[in-house]
C-alpha cells in the first residue's frame, strides 16, 4: 500500500484509486460501444449508408411506436397506425431503432411485449413507401437497416414475447419472430406473404423462422404463403400459447400474466438467463461456453445469490 507516500498533497493510494475508477468508467464505456457494434451486423464495410437510409426513411412518416416500461420490469412496445393496419412507415423503422436502443441500457428491465393497437398486430411495410423505395440502393439499405435493428432486438436481454392479435402478414410476420415467444388470440393469423409480393422476407424473418420451426417446416411456411392460425403455430412450435381473450386489454393483461412466470426474480438474474441462452443459440460451442463464463462471473456473489444463501431456500 503507497498511502503513506504523498504526492501533490495526496496520498498515492488515493490517486491509484481516482485512476482506476476513471479506468473502469472507460472500460465500461468502451464495453457498451463495442456491444452495440457486435450487435449490429452491417455497417460501410457491407456497402450500408446509414445516414441515408434514415433521411430516406424520414421522407415517409405516419404512426408511431410507443414504449411503456412498466414498474415490473414488462416493457410495452406498441406498434400504432392503426390506419394502415399497424403497416410500418418510414418514421416507424426509425423509431423502432430509438426504443431499442432505449431497451438496451433498461437496467430494471426483464420482459417486453411486442403487441399492435387496434386488435391487430402489423401488416407489414407500408406499401407506400416501399413502392417509393422500389430501386436496388434503398431497398438493400433498408433491408440492412431492419436487419440490424431487429437483431439488436432479438439480442435484448430481455424475455421477449409477440401478441399477436389480427394479422401479423409479411414484415409484421417476421417481427414476430424476433420474439423469444408468440402468443395468439383467437382467430388471428401469422403469414409470410412475401411470395406474393414477388419476394422473401429479407428483415432476418427466414433466417429466424428456420430456427424456430426447423426447415421444413419453413420452407412450406414460405413456398405456400400460408396462412398460420393459432392451432396451427402451436402446432409447429411457432405460438406457445393460444389466449382465451380476442380484445385488446384482455390478452395484453393475459400476455402480462404469462410472461410475469419467467420475469419473477431480480433483472439482474433474468438478464443473466437471456443472456446464455442467446449465447448457446447464436455462438460455436466454445464461445457460447466462455460467454456462460463471464455471464455467471457477473451473478456469482452477486446481491441476489447472498441473500438466497443465507434464505437457504427448499426447492421441493
Ligand atoms: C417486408 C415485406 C412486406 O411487409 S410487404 C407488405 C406485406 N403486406 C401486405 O401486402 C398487406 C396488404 N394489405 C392487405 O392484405 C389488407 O389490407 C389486410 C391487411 C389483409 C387488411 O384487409 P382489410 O381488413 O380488408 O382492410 P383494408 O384492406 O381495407 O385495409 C385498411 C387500410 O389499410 C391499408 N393497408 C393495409 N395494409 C397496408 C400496408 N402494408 N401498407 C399500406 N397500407 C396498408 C389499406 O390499403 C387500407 O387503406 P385505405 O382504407 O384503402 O386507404
Amino acid at each position: 500500500m503507497g498511502a503513506l507516500v504523498h504526492r501533490n498533497g495526496l496520498p498515492i493510494c488515493i490517486k491509484e484509486m481516482a485512476a482506476d475508477l476513471w479506468k473502469s468508467l472507460l472500460q465500461t464505456a468502451k464495453e457498451k460501444i463495442i456491444q452495440q457494434r457486435r450487435a449490429s451486423l452491417y455497417d460501410c464495410a457491407h456497402g450500408y449508408q446509414e445516414e441515408l437510409i434514415k433521411k430516406k426513411l424520414q421522407q415517409f412518416p405516419g404512426g408511431s411506436i410507443n414504449l411503456s416500461k412498466e414498474g415490473n420490469g414488462i416493457g410495452i412496445l406498441t406498434l400504432n397506425n392503426p390506419r394502415l393496419m399497424n403497416a410500418f412507415t418510414g418514421t416507424m423503422m426509425l423509431e423502432l431503432q430509438e426504443r431499442v436502443t432505449e431497451l438496451e441500457t433498461w437496467k430494471e428491465g426483464k420482459g417486453l411485449i411486442v403487441c399492435g393497437v387496434g386488435n391487430t398486430f402489423c401488416s407489414g411495410s407500408d406499401l407506400n413507401a416501399v413502392k417509393a423505395m422500389s430501386n436496388s440502393e434503398d431497398g438493400m439499405n433498408m433491408c440492412m437497416f431492419m436487419q440490424n435493428t431487429l437483431t439488436r432486438l432479438m439480442r435484448l436481454p430481455l424475455i421477449s414475447v409477440a401478441l399477436v392479435q389480427g394479422k401479423a402478414l409479411g414484415g409484421g410476420a417476421e417481427l414476430t419472430t424476433t420474439c423469444d415467444f408468440r402468443l395468439m388470440t383467437p382467430g388471428s393469423e401469422i403469414r409470410f406473404v412475401h411470395k406474393q409480393m414477388g419476394l422473401v422476407p429479407g428483415w432476418g424473418g427466414a433466417t429466424r423462422l428456420v430456427q424456430i420451426v426447423g426447415h421444413g417446416a419453413a420452407l412450406q411456411l414460405l413456398s405456400g404463403a400460408v396462412k398460420v392460425d393459432p392451432e396451427g403455430a402451436l402446432r409447429l412450435g411457432l405460438s406457445e400459447k393460444t389466449l382465451v381473450s380476442s380484445d385488446e386489454t384482455g390478452s395484453l393483461e393475459e400476455a402480462r400474466a404469462w410472461l410475469s412466470l419467467y420475469t419473477e426474480g431480480p433483472a439482474s438474474v433474468i438478464q443473466a438467463v437471456k443472456k446464455v441462452v442467446t449465447a448457446g443459440k447464436e455462438l460455436p460451442l466454445e464461445a457460447a461456453l466462455r460467454t456462460e463464463k463471464d455471464v455467471f462471473g457477473s451473478v456469482w456473489g452477486g446481491p441476489a445469490n447472498l441473500q438466497a444463501l443465507v434464505r437457504r431456500p427448499k426447492h421441493k
